[in-house]
């Protein structure tokens, strides 16, 4: 070979190896997060949402963008009541495998999701979603599909962040399972440059269980200085208490310095060490608000919620079994409310959850004795179904909150027979208990045994509370 065609060769060769790797730098860097430019439009649409710490959601950006109005009401789309009992099984999970377990279940039947989302950008690179189940695949891959599409994404749920790869997954049976502290961390450093901080909750909705409190969630989260927990119940006081305040920090929504962090356990209320830990742990200003409702008719829909799960248990799901497992008294398959609230005897069974925590004045006892009065705010169902507006402006001047609310945010459903709020496209949290479960109807006989044991605890918890409650002599 001569010399002339061997330094041919190597000119071509080297003029290859150049575009090669200045393709490589190319393509690294047009899918690199650093180096990710946004276009101008866009970058100044976020940042004058970052600035004015408005989330994206619903109706409330309408006057911002279209595009993202559009995108913010499909958020919704698939909004329905959340089931507490996934929230605890959740905290359970390893790390890694939440998605595996939760964006497949294809039952829904049995399975009553909680599927919102809310998108935030939280730097140029990132939108932070929050997903209130993860079992919610469909509605996270709605959400990503209306983010603008030249921007990288992640979705987070808890530390868990997906990427876009990941995300294509969902619906595959490959589910993304990869370790993602490193992304979790550059995610927060980036919320943190734009003002956000995870902070401990200062508003805590402690209970009662089945009294309203996924509504009165929903309600309060629409104020712009409220931010929610990351999923629908944390659980921390109760049952992951053992995992260190930083985990509990960890649980909490993003939030400028003048926003309010709220959570929301309903099982906390009937914790006997709750109240203790809480003032031990949390900013000595946390308030607290209170749902109650007619302690039979809650104790009715609390039989039917564990009815519910010992149904899931007898499919042999997955978070059932799990919860049921934790649950002091289970309830068996196929049992009556009867054999649940009476014991043999036919006296009251006094070891029964569901009927423990209808004696609201022994729990609220427990608080008092280490929270004054004058931090709870009772939120009677008989008030919310009067005047959910007057409730929902007392609760703003009770926390401390700019004035939000407006009487015509929310009007009465008749369908559901409950007070909503017209957040778009779905107004309301709809209804937690499925048609398809069994029904509490006891005799009246047994409505009156039951009335008679809580009259004298209402009376006392009417002392407790200074109010009065149309149930109390019933
Ligand atoms: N505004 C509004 N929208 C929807 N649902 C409402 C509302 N207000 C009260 N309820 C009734 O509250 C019951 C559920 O209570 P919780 O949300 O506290 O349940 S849970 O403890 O979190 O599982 C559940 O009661 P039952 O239907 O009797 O089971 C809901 O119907």
């Amino acid at each position: 070979m001569s010399y002339i065609s061997l330094k041919k060769k190597a000119t071509v060769a080297l003029l290859c190896l150049v575009s090669f790797t200045v393709g490589c730098i190319l393509t690294t860097k047009l899918h690199s997060p650093q180096s990710f430019q946004m276009p101008s439009g866009l970058a100044s649409l976020q940042a004058s949402r970052l600035d004015l710490g408005k989330r994206i959601r619903g109706q409330r950006l309408k006057d911002n963008s279209k595009n993202v109005t559009e995108s913010n009401a499909d958020m919704y789309a698939d909004h329905r009541e959340a089931s507490v009992d996934d929230e605890r099984a959740l905290t359970d999970q390893n790390e890694t495998d939440i998605f595996t377990d939760y964006t497949y279940d294809t039952d829904k039947e049995a399975v009553s999701a909680n599927s919102h989302a809310v998108a935030q950008p939280v730097s140029k690179h990132h939108y932070f979603v929050e997903v209130s189940d993860p079992r919610a695949g469909l509605i996270l891959k709605k959400v990503i599909s209306k983010l603008p599409r030249n921007l990288l994404r992640s979705v987070v749920f808890g530390k868990k962040i997906f990427d876009e790869r990941e995300l294509s997954l969902l619906g595959s049976k490959k589910a993304p399972t990869v370790s993602l502290q490193k992304k979790w961390a550059a995610l927060t450093e980036g919320m943190r440059e734009v003002g956000y901080e995870q902070r401990l909750p200062v508003v805590i909705n402690i209970g009662v269980k089945k009294s309203g409190t996924n509504a009165f969630g929903f309600f309060i989260s629409q104020h712009p200085q409220i931010v929610h927990s990351i999923g629908n119940e944390v659980h921390y006081f109760d049952w992951n208490y053992g995992k260190g305040i930083e985990y509990y920090r960890s649980r909490m929504g993003f939030s400028k310095a003048n926003q309010f962090t709220f959570e929301k356990t309903p099982r906390y209320f009937i914790t006997p060490d709750a109240p203790k830990n809480i003032l031990k742990d949390l900013p000595s200003n946390v308030k607290f608000v209170i749902c109650v409702r007619d302690p039979v008719e809650r104790a009715k829909s609390d039989f039917r919620h564990e009815a519910e799960l010992a149904m899931r248990r007898g499919k042999k799901d997955r978070v059932a079994v799990r919860t049921l497992a934790r649950s002091e008294t289970p309830a068996s398959q196929g049992e009556k409310f009867e054999q649940t609230v009476l014991d043999k005897n036919g006296n009251i069974n006094l070891s029964s959850d569901i009927i423990s925590a209808s004696v609201f004045s022994k729990h609220f006892k427990n608080w008092l004795e280490h929270f004054p009065r004058d931090r709870f705010y009772i939120l009677s169902d008989e008030k919310v179904n009067k005047d959910i507006y007057t409730e929902m402006k007392n609760i703003e001047n009770f926390l401390g909150l700019e004035p939000f609310f407006e009487r015509n945010m929310f009007f009465y459903n008749r369908e559901i027979h409950a007070p909503c709020m017209k957040v778009e496209p779905r107004p309301c949290p709809a209804k937690s208990t499925p048609g398809f479960l069994p029904k509490a109807e006891p005799s009246p006989e047994v409505i009156q045994k039951l009335r008679n044991f809580f009259r004298p605890y209402n009376q006392e918890f009417e002392k407790l509370t200074q109010m009065e409650f149309s149930w109390t002599n019933l």
